[in-house]
């Protein structure tokens, strides 16, 4: 025979109350949004109907109880019964089990975050729907008690009486619930007070501060959101993109971050749902790449999770996200129409998140394209404008490689772009898609050798020897020596070494350190290759360089390619491996001593 759960009362409200929620603070939201559903609820069968909140707190009430006082629908005693005092329990959901739009709550668990701050809620109300009023009090061991006391109360509505644990009287004071109240209720539909010693406080206004007051320019309406995003952000808006979704019934501002933010950063956005404050750093409001915009917005699609902290992650958050995305998207492309110095300083400041959006955008594309500033051979310029003189573009995926072939392919007048940041290879790798294969390649450092001119064969002849010394030194570090005359003649020797050869060079290091069976798989890797890694090539319109060939001494020579390849290595930025170290030493040593001994 089926069995039901035990239920321990006691644990469980231990856990909805003080496990569900992150701080007893919402406490006053909780109540706040009971009092607001009463108000609805009475209002949607009597327009007509007062709507009106009054939180009093100990300083007014003088009895140490802290006081909610609505002209909501109230409760029956049944209710009290089948609502009030049922975990779960809740008149806000559908025949179906839907939440029901009109209502801030669903889940039927708010009334228990009061045990947060109070041990035991007491409650007197009358019924819109007649019947004599009520008294309830419900205790956090999960006991409760109800009497019929027409006398409680004269007036339809709702009012809930709590005696802060003494650990907890600060949460009732009204230097407390005030500014709570106004964070959590500021937009609120109907009047609420908090109510202290020096009397009552109102925290609903005129609504929400981005609707545009009748009567009101655009530009004014502008200045008065950027004042607005300043307030709320504490940042200078780089622009305020007013929101409005019919579909989702969203309304609210976009602020534009004025300067760089850094895309890991989180996305903090203000979320109201049906003007109830959820938080103000609520994430996933907007895709990622939008990291640089900040959202204030108030919905009534959006579902909030049981603590209500957080959006629940559906379909309609998911449709939100795309469309917010979209709006900026937009606001983007018509910007860079409108006012492209704007835009261009604008994208600069983002670029991270604009780059990884036109990888998948063909519009932010042509704007990444023609805005966004590269490291280039002709300095930092955007690549449309690199395009005009280069119409392919070469670029390393590098940026230590960038670093190395930079200098000597500008000396050639080879246009060359660092591609060595995020998204920036997949970038160009797109435009090619779009533009066609020659309009960017990958250069390759080979390339590179064989756009540099050879000497004549007077130079060859008099560097041979100091070329097959060299050889034989630079065989210890898979590399080849290979003469060149090529611009900047301050640039003695340039170190090419390709993908693959590196990956060559780091298997051979590996191999000779790991363990045997791992050496066996990377002597495989090693061997597949053919020739050597790097190639050392020595620039014979360099001085140092053409001096080589007076050396008669061996050993001096031996020193000497050496330090080249090591001097060329660390330009190069790549790490150095322990032989490279040990040439390092050896012949900065080698040509102290005989530097000294001179
Ligand atoms: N001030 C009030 N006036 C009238 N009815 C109330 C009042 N406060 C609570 N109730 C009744 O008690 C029920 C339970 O309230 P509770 O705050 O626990 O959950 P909820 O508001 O339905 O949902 P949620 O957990 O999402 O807040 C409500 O659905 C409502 O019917």
């Amino acid at each position: 025979m089926a069995q039901t759960f035990g239920v321990n009362l006691r644990g469980v409200i231990d856990l909805l109350s003080h496990h569900l929620y992150s701080s007893p603070r919402v406490y006053v939201r909780e109540l706040l949004q009971n009092s607001v559903d009463a108000v609805t609820a009475r209002r949607l069968r009597d327009p007509g109907a007062p709507a009106e909140i009054t939180i009093e707190c100990p300083e007014h009430t003088g009895d140490g109880t802290l006081r909610v006082r609505d002209t909501g629908v109230g409760l029956a005693e049944a209710e009290v019964h089948t609502l009030l005092s049922t975990l779960g329990g809740t008149s806000k959901r559908d025949e179906l089990g839907f939440a029901r739009r009109d209502f801030l709550g669903q889940f039927g668990v708010g009334l228990l975050s009061c045990f947060l701050v109070a041990d035991e809620v007491r409650l007197v109300s009358r019924s819109a729907a007649g019947g004599p009023a009520v008294r309830w009090v419900g205790r956090n061991d999960g006991t409760y008690t109800v009497e019929v006391d027409d006398s409680a109360r004269a007036e339809v509505g709702t009012t809930l009486v709590l005696r802060p644990r003494r650990d907890c009287d600060h949460w009732a004071e009204f230097a407390a619930v005030a500014p709570l109240a106004a964070e959590y209720g500021s937009l609120l539909p109907y009047l609420v007070r908090v109510v202290g010693a020096d009397g009552a406080r109102a925290v609903t206004g005129d609504g929400p501060p981005w609707d545009r007051v009748p009567g009101e320019g655009a530009a004014d309406h502008r200045l008065r959101l950027l004042e607005y995003g300043r307030e709320t952000f504490g940042f200078e808006p780089f622009d305020a993109l007013p929101l409005e979704f019919g579909a989702v019934g969203l309304t609210g501002v976009a602020f534009v971050l004025p300067a760089g933010a850094h895309p890991g950063a989180r996305q903090a956005h203000r979320v109201y749902l049906k003007r109830m404050l959820v938080g103000t750093s609520i994430e996933g409001l907007l895709p990622d790449w939008a990291y640089f915009v900040r959202c204030v917005v108030d919905t009534s699609a959006l579902r909030p999770t049981a603590s209500r902290e957080a959006l629940y992650e559906d379909e309609t958050l998911l449709a939100v996200r795309e469309a917010l995305g979209g709006h900026v998207r937009d606001w983007l492309v018509r910007l860079a129409a409108a006012e492209p110095e704007r835009a261009g300083a604008l994208l600069a400041a983002h670029h991270m998140g604009i780059k990884s959006l036109a990888l998948v955008d063909d519009e932010l594309l042509g704007l990444a394209e023609r805005w966004l500033p590269y490291e280039t051979t002709r300095g930092v310029l955007p690549l449309r404008q690199f395009r005009r003189s280069h119409p392919t573009v070469l670029f390393t995926p590098d940026v230590d490689e960038f670093r190395q072939l930079a200098p000597v392919a500008a000396a050639q007048d080879i246009g060359l772009v660092n591609a060595g940041y995020a998204y920036d290879t997949d970038l160009l790798r797109r435009l090619a898609e779009r533009d066609g294969p020659d309009t960017a390649r990958r250069v390759e450092p080979r390339e590179l050798l064989a756009a540099l001119g050879r000497p004549d064969d007077d130079t060859e002849v008099a560097l041979a020897r100091a070329l097959a010394v060299g050889k034989a030194v630079l065989a210890e570090h898979d590399c080849e020596a290979t003469l060149r005359e090529f611009d900047p003649v301050s640039l003695p020797a340039l170190l090419i070494v390709d993908a693959e050869g590196a990956r060559r060079q780091d298997a051979a290091q590996l191999r000779d350190t790991a363990d045997p069976l791992w050496s066996d798989l990377l002597g495989q890797l090693v061997d597949d290759g053919s020739g050597a890694a790097g190639r050392l090539v020595l620039n014979t319109r360099n001085a140092l360089v053409a001096r080589l060939a007076e050396v008669r001494d061996d050993a001096l020579l031996e020193s000497a390619v050496r330090a080249l390849y090591v001097n060329a290595l660390l330009q190069s930025h790549r790490p150095l491996r322990p032989k490279d170290t040990a040439a390092l030493t050896g012949s900065f040593l080698d040509l102290l001593d005989r530097a000294i001994g001179r």
